[in-house]
């Protein structure tokens, strides 16, 4: 096992918090009486980051990741415990906190390369570079507080990055750069990690995590939820996530989600009740059936389960089940969803995701406009979609599906079913990215000057077409 760059133990931060200003005058002035409310950000943290890993922490607003990233960089002592860091850290934490908003960029440059502790002659010799990477232009010499945030972001992650940390966090700021800083951040991040550089970084967005990281944290409410594989910490976090969601929608939405047509009663199913007895133990260990999340951590599906997936399918033309596919093939997905409650508005779709959990597609009947009637308590659903496969890169790819109810922004999410379907994409041509246009036409033209004094121009043309 490689040596550990980070580790934090038994970690706690408490701020105090004043219902009014006034009260934090009065305890400077009256001291002996606490005014303070105390808040904990941080409960009980244990922590071990590996040299070389990169670790993505993500949980919802306030749950304390900056907390913690500040704890681990320096900038904010915990309460109680113990932090260890072995290294030189590097840190990108708020927007612009480092940064004096009075100073120019130039004297940034040097204010914070000095924090970073280096000497004043290795800073010179960086400079060129770091202003090369912000790219700014002549506003480096401008004070940074008639900066704007992609500006400020720029200098200071060129600053971050070119001070040759050995431990670089980042917290969200990228989120503000326009996309060719993003781009170019994401190869100086990669080139970093082949390095062997350490890497903390905030990401409210799971695509990302798991692209980049070795290891993800989830935090909620100031505790570790779940340490482990980016890829697992993206499914429950998505489960959770539609947990929040769904209580949300309940609270908030007990009228407006009330049905407005009328139900289209049908047939029952002949074999219900064998079904019922199949899926009636899944219902059993339902989670979102107000246990508390921690519970439930290995769960490969979620929703409020007033409706459940109970088969999903992949079938070529002939109705056989394939596990491997061909851009261009003609396939059918089809959901089979058995209802146990009044679904006013049913919603049924699929995700295509990749083997690192990047959505590729998405796709529902309510994009499509293929209206689904109100189902009663007891019915099974069947939705077949139909299409041919994207020409997509060759390799693994997962579908999910799921049943919602409501509209596509408003739902309420009855049933997700992750990894159920591993299918395999075969590559039939040149893929370069996520996926290859189908339809692309080419012209080109060559033009010779033949002879310079008669201007005499000849031109081949030619077109290709491609669908
Ligand atoms: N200086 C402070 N004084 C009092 N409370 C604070 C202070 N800084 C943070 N908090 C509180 O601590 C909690 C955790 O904050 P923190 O900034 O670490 O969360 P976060 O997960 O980074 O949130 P976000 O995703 O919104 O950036 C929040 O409830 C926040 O209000």
């Amino acid at each position: 096992m490689s040596e550990i760059a980070i580790t934090l133990k038994n970690v706690s931060k408490c701020y105090k918090r004043y219902a009014r200003p006034v009260d934090r005058l009065k305890e400077i002035l009256l001291p002996g009486k606490s005014r303070a409310d105390e808040f904990w950000a941080l409960r009980d943290i244990n922590l071990e980051i590996h040299k070389g890993q990169t670790v993505g922490i993500v949980g919802r607003n306030g749950s304390g990741k900056s907390t913690l990233l500040q704890i681990i960089a320096g900038t904010l002592t915990p309460t109680t415990g113990e932090v260890n860091v072995c290294g030189r850290v590097s840190a990108l934490l708020e927007l612009g906190s480092g940064f004096n908003p009075e100073f120019t960029g130039r004297q940034n440059v040097f204010f914070n390369g000095r924090l970073l502790g280096l000497s004043q002659k290795e800073i010179e010799d960086k400079f060129d570079e770091i202003a090369g990477f912000a790219d700014i232009g002549d506003f480096i010499d401008e004070p940074v507080k008639t900066y704007s945030s992609g500006m400020f972001v720029r200098l200071a992650f060129a600053v971050a990055i070119n001070v040759n940390p050995e431990i670089l966090i980042v917290d969200e700021a990228l989120a503000v750069g326009d996309g060719v800083f993003i781009h170019r951040c994401m190869a100086s991040i990669k080139a970093f990690q082949d390095s062997g550089g350490t890497i903390l970084f905030v990401s409210h967005e799971m695509g990302t995590v798991s692209r980049l990281c070795s290891q993800a944290i989830w935090i909620n409410d100031g505790n570790i939820v779940e340490i482990g594989e980016p890829d697992d910490i993206s499914r429950h976090y998505q489960a959770w996530m539609y947990e929040q969601i769904n209580d949300y929608q309940k609270k908030h939405n007990e009228v407006g989600n009330r049905l407005v047509e009328p139900i289209e009663t049908r047939d029952p199913l002949e074999n219900l009740e064998n079904i019922k007895d199949r899926t009636s133990q899944k219902l059993k260990v339902n989670p979102f059936n107000e246990k508390a999340y921690r519970e439930y951590h290995n769960i490969e599906r979620f929703g409020t389960g007033r409706a459940e997936i109970i088969s999903f399918e992949v079938l070529d033309n002939s109705n056989k089940k394939v596990g491997f596919v061909y851009p261009k093939d003609r396939i059918k997905l089809v959901v089979k969803v058995l209802t146990y409650d009044r679904i006013q508005k049913p919603i049924v779709g699929i995700m295509l995701y990749d083997r690192l959990r990047t959505a590729i597609t998405g796709f529902n009947t309510y994009q499509y406009q293929h209206h689904l009637y109100s189902l009663l308590p007891e019915q099974l659903l069947t939705v077949e979609f139909s299409l041919e496969w994207p020409e997509i890169q060759g390799g693994n790819y997962v579908l999910e599906p799921a049943i919602a109810d409501g509209s596509q922004e408003n739902h309420e999410m009855l049933d997700w079913l992750q990894f159920p379907l591993n299918i395999i994409s075969g590559a039939t041509d040149l893929t370069f990215g996520v996926f290859r246009l189908s339809s692309v036409n080419i012209s080109h033209q060559i033009t010779v000057s033949q002879s310079p004094t008669e201007n005499y121009l000849e031109t081949t043309r030619a077109e290709t077409r491609k669908v």
